[in-house]
This record gives structure tokens, sequence and C-alpha cells, in this order.
């Protein structure tokens, strides 16, 4: 199978460097006219991927949003997993998971193994108990064509007191991150299938990603803050490798099918005037 980063690389080319999640907030299904419900949470999906689906290069549903319907949220996560599937983009889970080693193999299992209900084409991935815990999702995602975006700086502001933080090297803690996921991607070509997440909020910190060799998902835009301009202070010289990741943003134009596709379209072309053609 291709790997992720090939897939992803194709997909940018074809449909443009966006990520739109899907974050059906309690606000948002009252702003859409729909229940705090899983029958409204069913809407709200549906009428995203319909919307987008077939034309945003990388949807990244929070699991947190359908987690909160327990058992129920977690079958409409899958339906929409597959959903977006057919409808032809890739499928991001933002889940942040991280643990013991041993336990990071079983969420491998749950989300990059092609035989689970919740197989999706990529995770993020918390690094916090040490970036090489997550090696069980490495392994699985490089045996399947998977992808993993491990944090490393985060949008909120309360990530830069451990995230900046210096290690004993000197070296921020983000840093070693960095440092780590790039060795993973060594010699991939034309993108390694190992992404960080950089938030578009945080400024000029002086990280050196030039080294990474995978994508840098970009939250923090539109509803936190962040504006496409920014992208070029917090990214500098590796502009090429960020995935600009809307949520409220652009779902808070629906539940109008055709305006959920004309905001996903502006902040696109926002994003395009910033970062260099493919
Ligand atoms: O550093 C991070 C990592 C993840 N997120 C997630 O992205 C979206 C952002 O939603 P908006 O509505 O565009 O603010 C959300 O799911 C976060 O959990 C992040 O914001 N920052």
């Amino acid at each position: 199978m291709e790997s992720f980063g090939t897939r992803l690389h194709r997909a940018v080319a074809e449909r443009g460097p966006l990520c739109v999640g899907i974050d059906p907030h309690p606000g948002l299904l009252a702003r859409w006219g729909l229940a705090d419900d899983v029958q409204g949470l069913d809407r709200f999906t549906r009428t995203v991927v319909e919307a987008l689906g077939d034309r945003v290069a990388v949807v990244k549903p929070q699991s947190a949003f359908f987690e909160r319907f327990g058992s129920h949220g977690v079958a409409i996560l899958e339906s929409t997993i597959r959903q977006l599937r057919d409808a032809g983009s890739l499928v991001l889970l933002d889940v942040k998971r991280g643990d013991i080693g041993s336990t990071v193999s079983a969420y491998a299992s749950a989300y990059l193994d092609p035989s689970s209900p919740l197989y999706v084409d990529a995770v993020t991935a918390s690094p916090y108990l040490g970036v090489g815990s997550l090696a069980p999702m490495f392994e699985l995602a490089a045996e399947h064509g998977g992808g993993v975006f491990v944090l490393a700086l985060t949008s909120n502001p309360e990530g830069a007191a451990v995230q900046q933080a210096r290690t004993a090297d000197g070296r921020t803690v983000a840093q070693t991150v960095i440092d780590e996921i790039s060795q993973l991607n060594k010699g991939a070509t034309p993108l390694g299938s190992f992404g960080l997440v950089v938030g578009a909020t945080i400024g000029d910190t002086g990280h050196d990603l030039s080294g990474v060799g995978g994508p840098l998902l970009a939250p923090g835009l539109g509803a936190q803050g962040g504006g496409a301009a920014d992208l070029r202070t917090v990214f500098g010289s590796s502009l090429a490798s960020v995935l600009p990741s809307y949520s409220r943003e652009v779902l808070s134009a629906g539940p109008d099918v055709a305006a959920l596709r004309a905001a996903a379209d502006r902040v696109l072309a926002d994003c395009r005037a910033v970062l260099p053609a493919l």
C-alpha cells in the first residue's frame, strides 16, 4: 500500500492544502437548528460529509464530540469515517492518544489496523509519555499506509509552559519531539507519513522545523484567532509542508451545503495566498 505521506501529497495537489475539522459543538448544533442528541449529531456530520467530503483533502473528526454521546456517538463516528472515505477525502481522527507502549499497541489496532471499525488514514497522538512509547502506532501506520500527527507546539496558550520548557541538553521539549519525528521521516519522498501538530497561534518560537520531512498540521486558525498570514511567522521556511486546519470557522457557515462549501473555498484561498504551490 502507498504510504500516508504519498497519499496526502497527492490529495493536497488535487484538492488544495486544507483540513476541515468536524467538531459538533453543542453551540453549533443549536445554531444549525439541531437537537443536542445523536440524531442532531448524525444530521450535522452527514451534512458536512455531503458538503466537503468530495472537495477537501483532509477531514478531521474530533473524537470527543462523538464520544460524549457514548456508544451511539461512536457508531456515528464509524459511519462518518466510512462516508468520508467513500467521498474521497483522507480521514484524520483527532484523538490525541498516548500511553505506555503496550496500551498504545491497542490504540494502534483501534485506529490504524484496516480491519478495525474505527480505521482511519491518520490519527493525532500525544508524546508526553515519551515519543518512543508511540512506536506501536508508528509501526502499524508504516505497515498499512497510515499516518500519525504528534503534538509538538499546540495552539492553546497553556501548552508553552510544558512544550517550551528546556531539557537537560538545552533543547526545548518540543524540539526533542520535532527531532525524533524528523528521524522517522528520513528518506521518505515526496513526504513522510509522520507529522507534527504546530498551532497557528504560537508566533515565532524559534523552533527548527526544517528537517521534519512530514506534514505540519496547523490548527488554531479562525475561531482561536489565528489567520492565514500567521502561518508565515510560525512556519517560516517550512511553509511548504503546512496543512492548515479549520473547524468552527467553516462549520459556522452551515447547515446550508453551498454556504459550507463557500466557507471552505474562502479559507483555502486565504491559505493558498500564503503557502507555496506544490
Ligand atoms: O494544538 C491543537 C491541537 C488540536 N486542536 C484541535 O483542532 C480543532 C480546532 O478547532 P477550531 O474550531 O478550528 O478552533 C479542535 O478539534 C481542537 O481539539 C487544536 O485546536 N489545537
